[in-house]
């Protein structure tokens, strides 16, 4: 007891000393800023430039000094709890762009940090974020003072996790923020007490728009990671609707390995001078130097067969594969799991449920396995440093997109192998990626080692019906992905060998692709001469014609302005990317409708092909009404019930002719559902009497000790004076309804005994005839 008093005031000396100590550390860090300032008397907004490798030092009697040529975290100005941590991390030495951006992000500058994948730029946005609010000694009650926004959802996961080992030893309230989650109402509860949130842009959205009081008008600091790809079309509602929501006097940092320098990009964040540090830009390559990438040609109807030989040649390896749509992704899946190639596969696409997305995740940052996915797991993703290969069986939509996949492998120190397929009419990539200093290697495939797998598929869909339906779609999916990419010198779907390709699934016809018969059909009507002409000049692929042009634009618009994930365009990015947040019911149910008019993924059996196609305008209003008649041609809305055809549409009819109309309708309405309410009192009356009529029969049976055993299940069960199972009387009562109300053991003989096998057979002929008139 009498030692309480002394630990208490011992403990309470020692705070005080932690405090002035950390405060200390405050003054010299704002003292170390202040230095950093721009030179007020010659001119206000030019920022004072680092020289190369030069970033801040600690000097020897601990004060900073701007220009020594720091290496280790130790010797930048930074906090002592997020030294500790660090530390406690094994983080020692810093990288090229922690080296570079660093100094700048520290003193409060905006930043464009570039450099190349797995170079360690998350920790170069991550420690200012902690060290800003650490030097606002920012608290509970401050609310939100950081945001960092990423595009999916797994690679905030890993953000936040990174957060977590940054801010082991401070005391912020940090929260992710990503769709998917179910606990979106407990997160509406605290999500005003956060101080850093790392976010998807549609969660983010969600909670500016619904979750009560909540504000960040007193941000510090905005962080887009894969800056590039959320400022990029697909994000763009979004994030101008969040940009407009902070406050505009904050620092922001973007960082990616393909950043981005587009002028308007930046206007729309309202940065304010930013430091543009790529420290990779004069390397010799645009990727790892420890990745050795190759490339190949195989033709589209050997690509499973490809892909099938490289997965049984390397079994013991950890394999990201690449593709297009979602629906590939799974069809590949699904078709390669049934054939057991000897090694765990796994898929992760954005349209899985989000508890699964993260383990299919974490399991495969764990084992050796084979991950077939879509460009969702294309950015940031750190799958625990292993990823032996990365292979691309689709071609990426563009160089960018290249070194983002190719870039889960080969992090940090370690080394990495990866391979591109390219259809031969896709080759042109080639040239792209080398003229943006990706130095790949074209090689050959041996064929004597290719193993053949489209015999075994065709067999595998007979097997499994729902396997047909999946790789219909993912043949139709795959062609239109190609139809609406934009890059038409490497992309042209005419080119693709759609019968052969088809037959490569497995699939025993090829599935109906409306929209390239329409590319087709306008092609020859352009006229053969131009269509030459375009041929013949300077061996370019033909250019689109203006309308195609125009329509693949408007198709890509369309689509873009929608998240791509939910569009499996190249499924990119959560694509999440946040399809439930980010749709207005409007566009959800555009998307829903341009699905039927693009997806038709019927297999073109012979009924199918017979049955007229419902054409189904996709622009007509939400709600509307869509009548059809039999022969699937639309009607104008109440068309059917008033009798009325094409021609005789009800808005053409003056007004009094429509009320009269109407009157007419609403006393036949009427006069209906009398008779149907008079029908409803009869049947239910019915229904109350046969009831009765079952319970005394049960009562009497009971009664009698009836030794008949209608479950055929011996005398036991039905002698030993216990009332018969109630659904035995249900069964026999159903049959009631036919016969007035007969008893159940006549009933029953009726229906064994005195109809033979073949009367009931006709019985049931003529009823099923009936059914069809
Ligand atoms: N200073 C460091 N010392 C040791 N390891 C580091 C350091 N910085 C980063 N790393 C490690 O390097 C790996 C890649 O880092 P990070 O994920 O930040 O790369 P990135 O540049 O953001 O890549 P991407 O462009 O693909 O998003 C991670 O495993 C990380 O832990």
């Amino acid at each position: 007891m009498g030692n309480k008093p002394k630990s208490k005031s011992k403990s309470k000396a020692d705070r005080k000393e932690r405090r002035s100590a950390e405060l200390d550390e405050i003054s010299l860090l704002n003292e170390w800023i202040e230095s950093q300032k721009p030179d007020s008397s010659s001119n206000p907004l030019a920022l004072k430039p680092l020289p190369d490798n030069a970033p801040v030092g600690r000097l020897h009697d601990g004060s900073f000094s701007a220009y020594s040529a720091a290496t280790k975290f130790s010797e930048l100005p930074l906090s002592k709890k997020t030294m500790d941590a660090l530390k406690k991390a094994g983080y020692v030495n810093m990288t090229e762009i922690q080296r570079a951006s660093l100094p700048h992000a520290l003193c409060g500058r905006d930043v464009l940090g570039a450099a190349k994948t797995g170079s360690g730029k998350t920790l170069a946005f991550v420690i200012p974020v902690v060290e800003k609010l650490h030097k606002e000694r920012w608290g509970p009650e401050d609310g939100v003072g950081s945001i960092i926004i990423s595009p999916t959802r797994e690679l905030a996961g890993q953000l936040f996790d990174v957060l977590k080992t940054v801010g082991k030893f401070h005391n912020f309230s940090a929260g992710l923020l990503i769709g998917g989650r179910k606990d979106v109402e407990m997160e509406k509860e605290r999500v005003n007490e956060l101080n850093i949130l790392v976010c998807t842009p549609g969660r983010l959205l969600q909670h500016m728009d619904e979750t009560p009081n909540f504000e960040c008008s007193q941000l510090q600091i905005l962080v887009l990671d894969e800056a590039d790809r959320i400022l990029d079309v697909g994000f763009k509602k979004s994030l101008n609707a969040i940009v407009s929501q902070l406050p505009k006097h904050r620092q922001t940092m973007l960082f990616s390995a393909t950043q981005t320098k587009s002028v308007q990009d930046l206007a729309r964040l309202s940065l304010k001078n930013p430091e543009y540090i790529s420290v990779h830009e004069k390397a010799e390559s645009a990727t790892p130097s420890r990745l050795q990438q190759t490339v190949m040609t195989v033709p589209l109807d050997q690509k499973l067969d490809m892909l099938w030989s490289f997965v049984k040649a390397h079994l013991n390896s950890k394999i990201l594969v690449f593709l297009s749509t979602c629906k590939q992704v799974k069809f590949v899946f699904e078709a390669f799991k049934k054939l057991r190639p000897g090694i765990p596969l796994k898929c992760l696409h954005g349209r899985m449920k989000q508890e699964r997305r993260i383990n299919i995740y974490s399991q495969f940052c764990e084992q050796r396995s084979v991950l077939f996915c879509t460009d969702v797991a294309a950015r940031g993703l750190d799958f625990n440093k292993a990823v032996d290969w990365v292979v691309q069986a689709d071609c990426p939509e563009d160089v960018e997109s290249y070194i983002h996949r190719v870039g889960r492998t080969a992090r940090y120190l370690s080394g990495g192998r990866s391979v591109l397929f390219l259809t031969p009419s896709e080759m042109k990539m080639i040239d792209k990626l080398k003229a943006a200093k990706v130095p790949i290697q074209v090689i050959k495939p041996n064929m004597k080692r290719l193993q053949p797998v489209s015999g075994l598929l065709s067999s595998l869909l007979v097997k499994h019906s729902e396997l047909q339906e999946l790789a219909a779609k993912a043949f139709i999916r795959y062609m239109r992905c190609i139809y609406i990419q934009k890059d038409k010198t490497v992309f042209d779907v005419e080119k693709l060998p759609s019968d052969e390709f088809a037959a490569s699934m497995g699939l025993p016809l090829t599935p109906n692709i409306r929209f390239v018969k329409k590319l087709k059909g306008k092609r020859l009507s352009v006229g053969e001469s131009s269509v030459l002409e375009l041929k013949t000049s300077g061996g370019e692929p033909p250019a689109e014609t203006k309308r195609q042009k125009a329509e693949t634009n408007k198709l890509r618009e369309e689509n873009l302005d929608l998240p791509a994930e939910l569009l499996n365009l190249n499924d990119s990015q959560d694509e999440d990317v946040e399809k439930d947040l980010l749709l207005s019911k409007q566009t959800e149910n555009e998307g829903i409708e341009k699905s039927v008019e693009f997806g038709d993924a019927v297999l073109p059996t012979r009924i199918s092909k017979k049955k007229k196609k419902l054409k189904i305008n996709i622009h007509r209003p939400v709600g509307t009404r869509v009548v059809f008649d039999e022969q699937g041609n639309t009607l104008p809305p109440l068309a059917r019930v008033a009798g009325a055809n094409n021609d005789d549409d009800l808005s053409l009819l003056d007004k009094d002719k429509r009320d009269e109309y109407y009157k007419k309708m609403r006393e036949e309405l009427m006069k209906v559902d009398k008779v149907d309410k008079v029908l409803d009192r009869q049947r239910r009356r019915d229904k109350r009497v046969k009831e009765k009529m079952k319970l005394k029969r049960g009562l009497g049976d009971e009664e009698e000790g009836s030794d008949e055993d209608l479950s055929g299940s011996g005398g036991d069960e039905g002698t030993n004076g216990r009332k018969p199972k109630r659904s035995k009387i249900y069964f026999n009562s159903d049959n009631d309804d036919d016969d007035g109300g007969e008893t159940r053991g006549k009933k029953a003989s009726v229906l064994d005994d005195s109809i033979s096998l073949a009367e009931q057979e006709a019985l049931a002929l003529k009823l099923l005839d009936a059914m069809h008139q």
